[in-house]
């Protein structure tokens, strides 16, 4: 598993603080990132690609440093979005998946392949055709992920991706992360999709409040909420 390092990572805006200096290593291969809204979280994981920059302290992956390395790192690094929106560049379902191999000098055929398999792992091959815009919330963030996954990234960022899935959709994404061999690291409210996750960290207050299995962390994180 790639290791990230968060050495004394803080993130300003002005007088506000929403990251308090962070030193962490993540190096299992599935971790959670729970806590209130405006804990923080979102900020801390846009450092891992350089989407965000520390203002002070430093941030690695696998022993690249985000401040000078951001474009290598982004090469290894999926990031889907709460808003799927954002990452919908092209006409077609299928199109938009391919787009993502651009960089990757495969041949055409190859690449068709890539698109039909990833199409099919994530029942999107009825909609490969349509326009991105017309899916449904939950499906255009399958498409996102989709078009994330094609690539076959070290690690992929996934900030609160059921947010938008019924039932059998989030069945299903639970059921393709938990057979991806890569470095998961999830934003999510839902705390019962991460429950058997590797790792839990719960932020509190713009700084890591708990660190530690999901069922500990979880708990601690209702205390300090209050929440019965
Ligand atoms: N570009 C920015 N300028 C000013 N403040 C910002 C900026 N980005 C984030 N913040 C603030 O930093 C705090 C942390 O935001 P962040 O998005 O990391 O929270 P979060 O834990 O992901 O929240 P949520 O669960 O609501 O998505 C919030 O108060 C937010 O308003």
């Amino acid at each position: 598993m790639p290791v990230i390092r968060f050495d004394q990572a803080c993130v300003r805006f002005d007088e506000f603080t929403a990251l308090e200096p962070t030193t962490l290593e993540l190096k299992e291969q599935r971790i959670a990132i729970i806590g209130e809204n405006g804990g923080g979280k979102s900020t801390l994981v846009r450092l891992i690609n350089g989407l965000g920059a520390p203002s002070s302290g430093r941030v690695e992956f696998d022993g690249l440093d985000l401040a000078k390395q951001a474009k290598q790192v982004r090469k290894q690094v999926g990031f889907v979005f709460s808003d799927p929106e954002n990452q919908i560049v092209m006409p077609t379902v299928a199109d938009d998946i391919a787009f993502s191999l651009r960089r990757f000098k495969l041949p055409a055929e190859q690449r068709k392949q890539r698109v039909q398999e990833i199409l099919r792992r994530f029942g999107l091959e009825q909609l490969q055709d349509q326009s991105p815009h017309v899916l449904s919330g939950g499906q255009k963030h399958l498409l996102a992920l989709a078009a994330v996954l094609v690539i076959d990234p070290k690690l992929i960022v996934a900030d609160e991706p059921t947010t938008l899935l019924d039932l059998r959709n989030r069945d299903r994404l639970r059921q393709i992360f938990s057979t991806l061999d890569q470095q998961l690291i999830v934003v999510t409210h839902d705390l019962e999709f991460v429950e058997d996750f590797d790792r839990a960290i719960c932020l509190h207050n713009h700084r890591v409040a708990a660190d530690g299995p999901p069922k500990d962390v979880i708990a601690q994180y209702k205390e300090f909420i209050g929440h019965e």
